[in-house]
């Protein structure tokens, strides 16, 4: 494949992603407000941790696997990020 090809994939793929991505942080909004209202706290870090093992063991190319694992931990401490925005914290 030329080098466009792929580029025109991967930007297929990407849209994708942001569809998703969009839907996992209506979901984080929706924890959030959950939050904002109890004792519950930003960071969860065995909940996190058993996100990363759970997409670990899902990557079939174990290449892959150390990038897409850190694609998950900033998707989720950018997650963390959006909420202690929403909630005002100084974390
Ligand atoms: C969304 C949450 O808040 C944080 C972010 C997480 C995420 O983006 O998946 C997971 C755990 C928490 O550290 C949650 O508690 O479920």
């Amino acid at each position: 494949m030329y080098l466009e090809e792929i580029r025109n994939e991967i930007n297929c793929i990407d849209e994708q992603i942001v569809k998703l991505l969009e839907e996992r942080m209506e979901l984080v909004n929706q924890v959030a407000e959950i939050k904002k209202n109890s004792e519950v706290a930003i960071f969860d870090y065995k909940r996190e941790q058993k996100i990363l093992e759970g997409v670990a063991s899902q990557v079939k190319n174990k290449r892959y696997e150390e990038a897409i694992v850190g694609t998950f931990y900033d998707i989720m401490k950018n997650s963390r990020k959006y909420q202690n925005k929403k909630l005002g914290s100084q974390e």
